[in-house]
């Protein structure tokens, strides 16, 4: 038995109602609360929720399968009123998976509140009887951060480029083709952080990623380890980063010449590999773009391939969750081959990851969802935050030219906590 299955609390009857609200033009993270915020929300879209109804802590190998076994569980005795019907309406849970085997939860807020389009609902969900919708308002403006300090986390800039290098002489030796070094840094705030604030400005400044806030691990994500719906998966691979200049002429070149950097290709193509091996079982049909895009951010532009996929209809463990958990940890944040660079990373990287590169998203009682990969991110407790970044390392990388790609990857949450 596992730890969280002696924790499996019994089997509860959640009920959920979801009905159609005029949301207007109120952007979604203007309706948190201070305490207990969760968020998805990209380009406006996305769903935003508050309280907790239900909870799962998970730890171990087996965080994901415990979770999902506890999911399948609390849907399959829940009573939902729908009237919406669309990926992230009815009974929702948002969750956080540590990027090793430490403590994962899944969380069941008592009030959702969604966007996709035009449409926008609201879904309450109980532990007893149908709670009617509250009313929406726009609540207090966040507390801006400030006097945020920042120094080294775990090891200093100078300690970090020579355990890439380190990296790059065990991948020349043959041990591996790549493995995804990171590291940390320390943000201390004079007032403990109304985490509202950073999500507003990373919401405005990063539409095109994902911005998510789950028990204190919050951020702006580029990359989508899957989202699933009604059916159709896809998965967004990026690997190969490029820093911006702020000039847009020299971007595009800079923009060309990734396209055609083979260290960039070849780290690419070990990311995309890794992702369609792992959905393959799942699928009945899948399209993997022979060449990748660039992906352009504010901060830095990547190389990215959209892998889409069909599941199989007969594929029982094919929950969105399910498939985070297969694909977890993809090339983007360990490496290839995975047993060896995870190995690697542990003897090289002097820190815990916590919650860092690990899935973050949620999913619905259809098994629809959405796993993001916890990157450009941070998390917080009080007046304290940890921010992190990693980079892909291949046999050419250059130290000193990561460390610059790790400073670049943590200029969102930077700015974010800056005054
Ligand atoms: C590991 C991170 O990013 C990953 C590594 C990349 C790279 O090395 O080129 C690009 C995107 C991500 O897959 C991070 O942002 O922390």
């Amino acid at each position: 038995m596992t730890d969280a299955a002696t924790a499996l609390p019994g089997p509860r009857t959640l009920v959920a109602q979801t009905v159609r609200v005029e949301l207007g033009d109120v952007a979604l993270e203007h309706l948190l609360p201070r305490q207990g915020a969760l968020a998805w929300i990209r380009d406006g879209d996305g769903i935003v929720a508050w309280g907790e109804t239900a909870r799962i802590e998970t730890t171990g190998p087996n965080r994901f399968a415990d979770a999902s076994a506890w999911w399948r569980r609390m849907t399959g005795h829940a009573v939902v009123r729908d009237s919406v019907d669309v990926p992230g309406s009815g009974l929702v849970a948002f969750g956080s998976f540590a990027f090793g085997p430490s403590s994962s939860a899944l969380i069941v807020p008592s009030v959702v509140v969604g966007r996709r389009g035009d449409l926008a609902w609201v879904t309450t969900i109980s532990d007893s009887a149908l709670v009617t919708a509250p009313t929406l308002r726009v609540t207090d403006p966040p507390t801006p951060p400030r006097g945020a300090v920042f120094s080294d986390g775990s090891i200093s800039g100078a300690g970090w480029e020579s355990i890439v290098s380190d990296a790059t002489a065990a991948i020349r030796a043959g041990e591996l083709d790549k493995v995804v070094l990171a590291r940390d840094l320390v943000a201390d705030l004079a007032e403990p952080l109304d985490v509202r604030a950073p999500l507003h400005r990373l919401a405005g400044a990063y539409p095109n990623c994902w911005t998510f806030h789950v028990d204190g691990l919050f951020g702006a994500t580029p990359e989508m380890l899957v989202r699933r719906e009604r059916g159709l998966v896809m998965s967004r691979v990026l690997a190969g980063t490029i820093r911006r200049t702020g000039d847009d002429e020299h971007d595009l070149a800079l923009a060309a010449s990734l396209a055609r950097s083979s260290k960039d290709l070849e780290e690419h193509e070990y990311a995309v590999r890794s992702v369609a091996d792992a959905l393959e079982p799942s699928c009945s049909s899948m399209n993997v773009p022979e060449a990748p895009f660039v992906l352009h951010l504010p901060n830095v532009m990547h190389l990215a391939t959209d892998v889409a996929g069909v599941v199989d209809p007969d594929h029982e463990a094919a929950s969105a969750l399910d498939l985070a958990a297969a694909l977890h940890p993809s090339a983007a944040v360990g490496g290839t081959p995975r047993a060896v660079a995870l190995d690697l990373i542990d003897r090289l990287e002097p820190m815990d990851r916590g919650r860092y590169a690990g899935p973050v998203g949620w999913i619905d009682a259809d098994g629809d969802g959405e796993w993001g990969i916890a990157l450009r991110s941070a998390e917080y407790d009080g007046t304290r935050v940890r921010l992190f970044a990693g980079c892909g390392i291949v046999a050419d990388s250059d130290p000193e030219a990561e460390l610059a790609e790790s400073q670049a990857k943590l200029v969102p949450i930077r700015d974010a906590l800056s005054d």
